[in-house]
């Protein structure tokens, strides 16, 4: 399998309860390496471009102001299969259907305060890194 590199947003539900040390445990335990990494305060409108895709959904305006609610730390996981490895560890998007042992069933608190973001395809994970890293902050 090939080595990827996929985009990890920890959100702000997450960081307010200092868990990035414990989700980022479960990243490196299931051999995804933290490539680059920063704490950032998104605006809404920033926020609102990361998630264009989702602009025609109800929950769309909530999740914008949840995503500028509080800091997120933006990151770059690299490994073998690592788009599919890292959705594997963050569960399903609703916490009471993910499964035992990831982060979404350790620690999310609902369907849209739901701890992690993480891209879900080899051409979105290329957009999403471009969105928030420079070539220059990513070292192999
Ligand atoms: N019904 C909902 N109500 C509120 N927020 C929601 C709802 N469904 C999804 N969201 C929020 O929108 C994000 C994107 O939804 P999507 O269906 O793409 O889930 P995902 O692919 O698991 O998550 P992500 O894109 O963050 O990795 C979710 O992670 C969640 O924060």
């Amino acid at each position: 399998m090939a080595v990827e590199r996929t985009l990890s947003i920890i959100k702000p539900d997450a960081t307010k309860r200092n868990l990035t040390g414990k989700i980022n445990a479960k990243f490196e335990d299931a051999g995804l390496r933290i490539v680059a990494q920063k704490r950032i305060q998104l605006t809404p409108a920033q926020a609102g471009v990361f998630y264009e895709v989702h602009k025609e959904r109800p929950f769309y305006g909530e999740l914008c102001d949840f995503m500028a609610s509080g800091p997120v730390v933006v990151q770059v996981l690299e490994g073998e299969g690592a788009i599919a490895k890292n959705r594997e560890v963050m569960g399903a998007t609703n916490p009471a259907d993910a499964a035992p042992g990831t982060v979404r069933a350790d620690f999310a608190e609902s369907v849209g305060e739901n701890s992690v973001h993480g891209s879900d395809a080899a051409d979105t994970a290329a957009q999403e890194i471009a969105y928030f890293f420079s070539g220059l902050e990513l070292v192999g």
